[in-house]
């Protein structure tokens, strides 16, 4: 009988597909072989780093480099658990793997909006192609989906019950829709196929190893910081978000995809901020000189952002550790090497 899982969407599971025979073979070494599409860039280098600690791990990284580096895993390349492939997910990818994260999306909005057809391509024909795998080879699968889902969202916080309020045709849909779609194609084959899922709403994550000028609003603000330029907080800088570091989202990754809830689970940092009240952390905590300069905002920017985690508490035994001001510091000493600046001495 199929470990029935906990998903309460009322949704009655078929048993999920009979996995490789190698699973339980007597000689078979007790590694678990995880796939990371993705995991050259931000997050999912993070997450890398920590699955390879387990020596019970064998990692296999795909990724088109689009966003991503291959700077962010030079550690592991070589290593005899590590393997690194040059993949697009809009391709069907032949792997034999127990679990795999899904990570492969550009998550900067100035990059998922450069190519927008690809974006949604890379999230439907991506996300179809991931659990195409799964189901061949009876892996677990995690979808790295979005607070974007939520859209401008009209209920604050946002809990994993809200709809959303997701504009369909604007220049933010290849992604917010496109994760949307992700979401129901990963239901929709754990109802029909009967294949283990689990769906993380990640809410904005920062930390080392961001792409300096990915212009997102954290990295942006430390290299502006650090260089000496004006802060450019976008219109009307009251907008909120809530920034989680990326050491506690990847813990609530891994745990999500070791725990038996589906989700989707909201994961992410409570504390919501300004744009004003950002600029100013940053300021005061490395470069008091700079101004700040006010810019224009893109369209269907949504106005306010903050997780209600009360779900990953309960089901994970989750919750963030970083606070905001610290998490920036541990990103500017990252930020002050890779761009060879150096904290100027203190007088
Ligand atoms: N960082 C955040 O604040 C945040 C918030 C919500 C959701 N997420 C999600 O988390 C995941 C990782 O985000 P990130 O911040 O590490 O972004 P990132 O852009 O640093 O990493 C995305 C990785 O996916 C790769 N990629 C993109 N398209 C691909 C394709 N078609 N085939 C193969 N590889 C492809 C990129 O090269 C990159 O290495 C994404 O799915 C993103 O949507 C991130
Ligand atoms: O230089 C900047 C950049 C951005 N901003 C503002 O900062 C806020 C956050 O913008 P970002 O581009 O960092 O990120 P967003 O919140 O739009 O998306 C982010 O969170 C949701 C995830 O799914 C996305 O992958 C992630 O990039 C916006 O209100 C934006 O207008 C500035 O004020 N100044």
């Amino acid at each position: 009988m199929a470990q029935k899982e906990a998903n309460g969407n009322g949704a009655t599971t078929r048993p999920p597909p009979t996995p490789s025979p190698l699973r339980f073979s007597k000689f078979f070494q007790a590694n678990m072989r995880i796939l990371v599409t993705g995991g050259a860039g931000f997050i999912g280098s993070h997450l890398v780093d920590k699955l390879m600690e387990n020596e019970k791990n064998e990692v296999i990284v795909a990724d088109n480099f689009f966003t991503g580096s291959k700077d962010n895993l030079k550690k592991w390349i070589g290593h005899p658990r590590f393997e690194l492939i040059r993949h697009d997910v809009t391709e069907p990818l032949l792997l034999e793997v127990d679990q795999i994260y899904h990570l492969a999306c550009p998550a900067s909005p100035i990059f998922y909006k450069h190519n927008p057809v690809k974006t949604i391509k890379t999230n439907v024909i991506g996300t179809l192609n991931m659990l195409g795998l799964a189901k061949r080879v009876g892996a677990r699968i995690l979808l790295t989906s979005t607070s974007e889902v939520y859209g401008d969202p009209l209920e604050h916080p946002q809990t994993e019950a809200y709809w959303g309020n997701v504009n369909p045709i604007g220049v933010r849909s290849c992604y917010d829709e496109g994760k949307r779609v992700a979401e129901t194609l990963m239901f929709d084959y754990h109802r029909q196929h009967g294949i283990e899922i689990r769906i993380a709403r990640i809410f904005n994550t920062y930390g080392p190893r961001m792409n300096i000028d990915d212009g997102r609003v954290v990295s942006n603000f430390i290299a502006q910081a650090i260089r000496g330029e004006a802060l450019t907080v976008q219109k009307p800088g009251t907008q909120t978000r809530s920034f989680c570091y990326v050491a506690d989202m990847v813990n609530g990754l891994m745990k999500l995809m070791n725990g038996d809830n589906t989700g989707p689970i909201n994961i992410g940092n409570p504390g919501e901020f300004t744009m004003l009240e950002l600029a100013e952390n940053v300021k005061e905590l490395i470069n008091p000189e700079v101004t700040v300069t006010m810019t224009e905002n893109t369209p269907d920017d949504p106005r306010q952002r903050k997780p209600d985690i009360t779900k990953a508490k309960e089901v994970l035994d989750w919750e963030p550790k970083v606070v905001l001001r610290d998490g920036l510091v541990l990103m500017e000493d990252d930020f002050r090497e890779r761009l060879a600046v150096p904290k100027k001495s203190k007088a």
